[in-house]
């Protein structure tokens, strides 16, 4: 069977599409509830602008998911370092934030670069705790792409370590998920690992 030469997949999220008048009223009730006057002139807008701003960082993008033979047999790995990243603790509702490092090791298909980042967005623009973020991409790509293996490290500041709580500022939480050859092969590893750590 030939491989098609270029190949795209549409990419849709799959989430509940939110309720923007619903969430903007339940703005005006938070308000109210930690003591502020929603009729507050300077609050007018507020409850708006939150809900707009929560479907922004609650909806990820569209996208193609475009792929290429492999026509040179690169066998090497590919690696998009410091893919910025910001997402929301499911616990807090405070954002995270940092980057992210994902890396495959191609078999038959390539994948156009971007696509790195935009699977990270796909995944980062919900609730999240940084453990399964990482994971799902992971599990994503080795889904969707096939190649011999996957590697993601997720380096992230929690607003609700740094901001309350134990105000632990600038601490930093690193996770990882590999799949394939990186996982199984110790010098697969022990290259991604080096590689995204810059060293
Ligand atoms: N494993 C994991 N924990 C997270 C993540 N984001 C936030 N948390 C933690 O979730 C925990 C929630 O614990 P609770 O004790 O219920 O919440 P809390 O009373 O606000 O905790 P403190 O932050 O210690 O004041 C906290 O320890 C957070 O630091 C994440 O991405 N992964
Ligand atoms: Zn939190």
């Amino acid at each position: 069977m030939s491989t098609p030469k270029v190949a795209k997949l549409r990419v849709v999220h799959n989430r509940t599409h939110v309720d923007q008048h619903a969430a903007g009223r339940a703005v005006t009730d938070l308000l109210r509830a930690l003591g502020k006057d929603p009729d507050n002139p300077h609050l007018a807008d507020t409850p708006r602008r939150v809900a707009t701003a929560f479907t922004e960082m609650l909806t990820p993008r569209e996208f193609d998911l475009t792929t290429f033979p492999n026509d040179e047999r690169y066998d090497e790995l590919v690696l998009a370092r410091d893919i910025p990243l910001h997402s929301l603790c499911e616990h807090h509702l405070l954002p995270f934030h940092g980057v992210a490092h994902v890396a495959y090791l191609p078999a038959e298909r390539i994948l156009g670069l971007s696509k790195l980042a935009r699977v990270v967005e796909l995944f980062a623009r919900d609730l999240q705790v940084q453990e399964r973020l990482t994971q799902q991409v992971a599990d994503w790509l080795q889904h969707h792409l096939e190649p011999k293996g996957v590697g993601v490290i997720i380096e992230a500041e929690h607003m609700c370590m740094s901001l309350r709580g134990v105000q632990a500022n600038g601490a930093r939480t690193l996770t990882s998920a590999v799949h394939g050859a990186l996982r199984e092969d110790p010098r697969s590893r022990q290259e991604f690992f080096s590689l995204a750590r810059g060293r």
